[in-house]
């Protein structure tokens, strides 16, 4: 449906895209995943035609849209990452007014705009300013914006940072009920695996500018066939112990969190055996040893050797 291909973007001396080849299929619901500064933004730009690629293409119903981006840009709902909205004036207003941009007018504009409302869960504040709007309300009021003219494709650019969590759930089940009832295609970015783990069918994972995986969640968690993730938790922390994983060579990370440890290990028999061992060397009590799952995060970690927040 929508894709680009070979998408690069330079800004002066810095690359930002690098190379970037995506496909949204219809109906798809699919993740950018990455932390800030890899070129998630840039890469949506190109790909909704507000920016000019350096090289590539963007390709929408197997038709050049960067030679033609009226189609495109009539089946595409964006909700960028600043939110853009008139503060003194109230949602309907606003809604009013982005309607009218999209060529809305009339009892349609006006019936559309209690529908998107409705969606965001925003009817009964739809008089209120928006400056005494809450950073949550306010995105949901941008989402309502770019659903006004009924997008075939929506592309959201990390749509529930800094928001209160209530706010982010309800997007979060907004988006969901949007792509699987409404069969709208979604392509969400976002630094939090958590989401897109939750939200999206397949996932392509961003660092420093270029794709460096891509998938199904249980392709990227195959990736770490050869690797175990080992939950270590203990009553106190010790530096010692920490330190005597890290020079394991078969452990090749050590994270630590609140309640203990994180280790990624080469998959072998005895590993639960020396972990026990070196916490007793060391006289940590633990309080479990479990081995867990890998989560995109540590998927990420492997193939970066960093963490997606840092
Ligand atoms: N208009 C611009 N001029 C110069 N550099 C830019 C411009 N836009 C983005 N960059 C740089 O390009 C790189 C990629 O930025 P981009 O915003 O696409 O990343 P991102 O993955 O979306 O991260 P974030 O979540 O922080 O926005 C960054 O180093 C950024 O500073």
């Amino acid at each position: 449906m929508l894709e680009v291909q070979g998408l690069s973007k330079s800004f002066k001396d810095l690359q930002a895209v690098k190379d970037v080849s995506l496909t949204l299929k219809e109906g798809e619901s699919v993740g950018l995943l990455g932390p800030n500064g890899a070129g998630k933004s840039t890469t949506i730009q190109m790909m909704s035609t507000g920016l000019t690629p350096t090289s590539g293409q963007v390709i929408y119903n197997d038709k050049d849209a960067l030679k033609n981006p009226k189609q495109l840009r009539r089946d595409l709902g964006v909700v960028p990452q600043d939110i853009a909205l008139y503060e003194e004036l109230s949602a309907y207003e606003n809604l009013l007014f982005f309607g009218r941009l999209y060529g809305l007018k009339g009892k349609a504009l006006k019936t559309k705009i209690e529908e998107v409302l409705a969606l965001v869960g925003l009817s009964d504040r739809k008089k209120d300013r928006v400056k005494n709007y809450s950073g949550g309300m306010k995105r949901r009021i941008n989402i309502a914006a770019s659903l006004l003219h009924n997008p075939k494709v929506l592309i959201m650019d990390e749509p529930t940072v800094g928001i209160d969590p209530q706010s982010r759930s309800y997007i979060l089940d907004l988006i969901k009920q949007l792509n699987k009832e409404n069969h709208m295609t979604v392509l969400y970015t976002s630094h939090y695996m958590e989401e897109v783990e939750k939200l999206c069918d397949r996932i392509y994972i961003m660092d420093h500018g270029e794709v460096i995986a891509s998938g199904t969640k249980s392709d990227l968690q195959n990736l770490m066939q050869e690797e175990e993730t080992v939950w270590v938790e203990t009553l106190e922390k010790n530096q010692a112990f920490k330190q005597a994983l890290e020079a394991d060579q078969t452990i090749t990370q050590v994270i630590e969190s609140d309640q203990g440890y994180k280790v990624i290990a080469e998959k072998r028999e005895d590993l639960l055996g020396d972990l026990f061992d070196y916490a007793k060397v060391h006289h940590v009590k633990l309080t479990a040893l479990a081995i867990q799952t890998p989560t995109l995060e540590d998927v990420f970690l492997h193939l970066t050797g960093r963490k997606l927040r840092d």
